[in-house]
């Protein structure tokens, strides 16, 4: 049974053309013109794109003394209503502290649960032989590539420079990715305390205890730690021309560093912290937090320039009972936002529409970039023959406003409530099959989503190691002769 989406534009990261797009079970058979197949797929007056790609989320999360509402059907639904079609988890070890057992159990979690295809990265939250031992099945047998560093939640996930460097060098070993979370964890601890005793107990000492300065502190120095174990690097949640500035820096210098800014810093400023109303503030309440306008230009500046390259969004969705946890303390409101059904229109809306985006780097920034960046390209991030056919049909002539009564996310609230975004995906294809069709009353799929393997990376690991060990410090040889002798 073959389906054909037809009469729209294809856009991919390249270029937009007039195009039929043939599908035959689950990959896509044919792009061209004048295609035929057993079932038709309106596409008229829309774009096809590739299925969107979010590499950050956080279902189910155990997290701050409590678990993030959202749960692997309702956020991979949310994700198929939005435009996306792939998302990564992040895996973090439990109590024993083993990558293996923390892999069985998120796949419990998820397995009869997704409705969309998903992935994990796996969390280094400490460091030992186990450790060490563990991250070659995690590579070779379980097919995760990317390994994840806190550098902040001091106590809890972060860990210190020298387990990172250690971390960092083995993920060089093994051809695979390290990521971090970019925030100096002491500091923000001292400024949290500072705060509190100053009598700042609300959401705003949240915004205030994690400036720009200790975000774009941490940045560097895990690029310095990534160069020094020489592996490349992918910094998530870029939220500030602090550590947009440290990325741009390092790749100016040649190092394969990536950045990951998310929708909610890109169109959320940190006005948002000053609201009156203590349960909206505290909402809103995510590391980084949000920023100025300034550092929102900056973001959509690295994003045109390609000093940026992926727009994510940390989807990590505590209720509202769950936020008043901080009630009193702002150190306790458990840090996340959502943004997983948001984040395609926000960026059309606010990047496509405005002319900050071509439609092309919003295809870049949705899927493409980092489908290569995991791995995954062009199995997933790109429309060609012999792809998956995560494919959705995007129509700029849909305009809504954004509230939490048609969500599809389970949280009582929305970030973006009262927004309009002006496009929205008038059909979203995962592997062939329609998983969600604008005013159709589309129903969740669960237990239809695959996880997806990552092999490691050869290339980009490859090359970096080369040019270290060509470039590497050596001992000089020397004539003993022209050694004087010691005192
Ligand atoms: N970002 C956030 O506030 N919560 C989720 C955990 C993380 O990514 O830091
Ligand atoms: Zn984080
Ligand atoms: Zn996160």
């Amino acid at each position: 049974m073959s389906k054909v989406i037809k009469g729209g534009t294809v856009v991919t990261a390249d270029r937009q053309y007039k195009a039929d797009v043939l599908i035959e079970g689950e990959k896509i058979l044919e792009i061209g013109e004048n295609l035929t197949g057993d079932e038709v797929i309106d596409a008229s007056e829309a774009y096809v794109i590739p299925g969107g790609i979010d590499p950050h989320t956080h279902l189910e999360m155990p997290f701050m003394g409590t678990t993030a509402a959202e749960t692997f059907e309702s956020g991979t639904f949310a994700a198929a209503a939005g435009g996306t079609t792939m998302l990564v988890d992040f895996c973090l070890p439990g109590a024993d502290g083993s990558l293996l057992n923390a892999i069985d159990d998120w796949d419990r979690k998820s397995k009869d649960q997704i409705c969309v295809d998903i992935s994990y990265h796996m969390a280094i939250t400490d460091w030992n032989e186990r450790i060490f031992n563990e991250m070659e099945t995690v590579v070779k047998e379980r097919g995760i590539n990317t390994f994840k560093h806190f550098m902040a939640y001091k106590g809890a996930l972060m860990v210190e420079d020298d387990e990172m460097f250690a971390s960092f060098k083995r993920c060089a070993e093994l051809g695979a990715l390290p990521l971090v979370h970019a925030e100096n964890g002491d500091i923000v601890q001292e400024l949290q305390q500072k705060y509190l005793a100053e009598g700042v107990t609300g959401p705003e000492g949240h915004a205030y205890s994690r400036p720009p300065e200790v975000e774009g502190e941490a940045a560097n120095r895990a690029i310095m730690i990534a160069d020094a174990a020489g592996t490349p690097l992918y910094i998530v949640h870029v939220s500030c021309e602090q550590a947009h500035e440290a990325i741009r820096r390092a790749r100016q210098k040649g190092m394969r560093v990536y950045g990951e800014p998310l929708i909610q810093h890109l169109t959320l400023d940190e006005s948002e912290y000053f609201n009156k109303d203590w349960q909206y503030a505290a909402r809103r309440v995510m590391s980084p937090p949000f920023r100025n306008k300034e550092h929102q230009a900056s973001l959509w500046a690295g994003l045109a320039a390609g000093s940026l390259q992926v727009v994510a969004t940390d989807h990590a969705a505590f209720d509202d009972q769950q936020k008043r946890m901080g009630v009193g303390d702002f150190t306790k409101i458990p840090n996340g936002t959502g943004g997983l059904e948001e984040r395609m229109a926000m960026l059309w809306t606010q990047g496509v529409e405005t002319g900050r985006l071509t439609p092309e780097e919003f295809v870049a920034a949705t899927s493409s970039n980092i489908a290569k960046i995991l791995n995954v390209y062009p199995m997933k991030g790109a429309l060609v023959p012999g792809a998956d056919a995560d494919v959705v049909v995007w129509d700029p002539t849909i305009k809504k406003t954004i509230s939490p009564a048609t969500q599809k996310s389970i949280i009582d609230y929305n970030v973006f409530e009262g927004m309009e975004v002006t496009a929205q995906p008038r059909y979203t294809l995962s592997r062939g099959d329609v998983v969600w069709a604008y005013g159709q009353n589309s129903q969740p799929q669960p237990g239809r989503g695959k996880f997806v393997k990552r092999a490691p990376y050869a290339s980009a690991s490859k090359a970096l190691s080369k040019w270290k060990s060509l470039n590497t410090p050596r001992k000089i040889e020397r004539d003993p002769m022209n050694i004087p002798s010691g005192v």
